[in-house]
């Protein structure tokens, strides 16, 4: 990402060398009387470095008996950290755990469980080639011994009925979408007798409808005296579900209060510790019909290894100097689309063109020559190599390029001060350059993805679900850069599920249902329920269709 706007973005001072703004200072008073409430958990003075940087300075956290607690705070803030070592999976450095006012200590994961805590990770922890049934059994005590597959699923299913997370038993993990495998390793959790439920960034890759089921059942979960701790960086969801928060910065907490007495606005301010964010010229004031196309895709088809249709005859244009966003919920083939458009993948059927020219044989790396960037939905997975370091991560797309390379002949030493800088951009402040990448929080996972590929982005950047784990002062950076790009004649591809962003931020917005490009609008001439309804596949109250542009 670019550098932000003076005084915009993360806050790089420590909390104890800031002077707290007046809703700060209040709260941090608010803060001291948190120890007053009823605790089913408190967490006193707790603190854990790795390598000389602490991610935990002397945390205090209270959660009080049947609530929601959010947990909020910049990327980087020490949320995971935390609820990792009240899960076991670290030790603290120093500090003590109080479970109903009595101290443990929770030396592992299993002791967390046998206590009644159970955490669901942002990225899912189970074995795609099991059932839904196996996963939730594997590893279990109560698991019985010979069991048969019919034992195991119909055991799944009364867990279903009990706790109203509706999984199918007997399906293979590999075939069932996200939102689906989240509901498994809820089910896991609460199988083992959790009473606190800890939620990292639950709804990231939910669609809408499914954010509400979840919803539902944590509500179900608290009525029965239950607690959860929900990590998030959605303040509207936040203020939707949760009855307190505690905001974190810089690994220190600052804030507990009850939501009842916050606004959006007040938790921004508390999280990123100053009012200004990076803004955005307005969108959707029209990119002229005559810009060239500088990446199109004609009657282009994509089938998966069981031959079943991912993308479906799509012709699609980007435009130089336009934001092009792509509605629809998660599922309805954005993966294909996002990697037709960065030669990740090529498709069965029809033409990618570039600059007008069509491509024989896409190629990932030959696309990001051509100045196309990628930030992919799955940054883990596809977009970074997670036991490489930063500084190889960082350079990882321009390898090939000066100043890296001279020919053939490579250059560390160009390479490392590339690197440092990519780091630098991407507000990544004070991390060793030659730390491990998977060792980087998940939000400053995707900072790293999100500055690697503006950069290489000449001509076009594909970016799929890019705010994903950002936290607001990232999320608004990154909205300025892909403005930044689309002012310099870059054409930038919003691959989005959320109406709002697309409708801020785009200048045409193409809904892509079920492998097809339901329809194309203008984003001045597009609303919500007209965007919903193209996404749902309706176009029945729409009967002319979608404006093809
Ligand atoms: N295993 C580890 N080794 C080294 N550093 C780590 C490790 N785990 C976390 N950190 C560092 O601790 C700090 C806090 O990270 P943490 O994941 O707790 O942040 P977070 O608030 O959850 O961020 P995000 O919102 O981006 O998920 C970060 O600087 C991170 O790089």
């Amino acid at each position: 990402m670019p550098p932000a706007a003076p005084g915009a973005g993360r806050s790089k001072a420590s909390p104890a060398s800031r002077t707290p703004e007046p809703a700060t200072r209040v709260l941090v008073v608010a803060s001291n009387l948190d120890s007053q409430r009823g605790s089913l958990v408190a967490l006193r003075g707790i603190t854990k470095s790795f390598y000389g940087a602490l991610a935990n300075d002397g945390v205090d956290f209270t959660l009080a008996g049947g609530e929601i607690h959010a947990l909020l705070g910049e990327n980087g803030a020490g949320k995971s950290t935390l609820m990792n070592v009240l899960t076991g999976l670290y030790q603290p450095d120093a500090g003590t755990i109080l479970i109903e006012g009595h101290p443990r200590r929770i030396e592992s994961p299993s002791v967390a469980i046998a206590t009644g805590i159970g955490m669901v990770h942002q990225h899912f922890k189970l074995v795609p080639a099991f059932t839904v049934a196996e996963n939730i059994h594997l590893g279990w005590s109560e698991t019985p011994w010979r069991a048969s597959a019919s034992v195991l699923e119909a055991r799944t299913a009364a867990l279903v009925r009990r706790f109203g997370l509706t999984v199918v038993p007997s399906a293979h993990v590999a075939d069932i979408s996200a939102g689906e495998q989240q509901r498994v390793e809820i089910l896991r959790v609460l199988a083992r007798g959790a009473r606190i439920l800890i939620l990292d960034e639950p709804t990231a890759v939910l669609t809408p409808a499914e954010v509400q089921v979840l919803f539902a059942a944590l509500r179900a979960f608290r009525a029965e005296g239950n607690s959860v701790i929900l990590i998030s960086h959605k303040l509207g969801e936040v203020m939707e579900i949760a009855d307190h928060v505690t905001v974190m910065r810089a690994g220190r907490s600052v804030a507990s209060l009850p939501t009842a007495g916050a606004s959006r606005a007040s938790l921004a301010r508390l999280i990123i510790g100053e009012t200004s964010l990076p803004t955005a010229p307005e969108a959707g004031q029209g990119v002229c019909p005559d810009a060239p196309v500088l990446l199109e895709l004609q009657g282009v088809t994509v089938r998966d290894s069981r031959r079943i249709v991912l993308l479906d005859g799509i012709d699609l244009q980007v435009r130089a100097g336009e934001v092009l966003g792509i509605a629809g919920v998660a599922g309805n083939g954005q993966r294909a689309l996002s990697e037709v458009l960065t030669g990740c993948l090529r498709p069965d059927e029809g033409l990618v063109l570039v600059d007008g020219v069509p491509v024989a044989q896409p190629d990932a790396r030959d696309f990001a020559e051509r100045g196309i960037g990628h930030i992919p939905e799955d940054r883990l997975k596809t977009a970074l190599a997670a036991d490489l370091s930063l500084a190889e991560n960082a350079v990882l797309r321009e390898y090939a390029r000066p100043p890296v390379s001279h020919g053939i002949a490579f250059r560390p030493g160009r390479a490392r001060i590339l690197a440092r800088r990519i780091i630098d951009d991407a507000e990544l402040d004070r991390r060793d350059p030659d730390m491990p990448v998977r060792n980087l929080s998940g939000g400053n996972q995707q900072r790293l993805v999100a500055q690697r590929e503006t950069r290489i982005a000449s001509r076009v950047l594909v970016a799929a679900y890019p705010t994903r784990g950002l936290d607001i002062g990232a999320v608004a950076t990154l909205h300025a850069a892909m403005h930044r790009l689309s002012a310099q004649g870059v054409g930038v591809v919003l691959i989005s599920e959320e109406i709002e962003e697309l409708l801020e931020h785009a200048d045409r917005i193409a809904v892509l249902f079920a492998g097809r490009i339901a329809g194309i609008l203008p984003a001045a001439e597009a609303d919500p329920e007209r965007l919903g309804l193209l996404m749902s596949g309706q176009t029945a109250s729409h009967p002319a269709g979608a404006i093809a542009l």
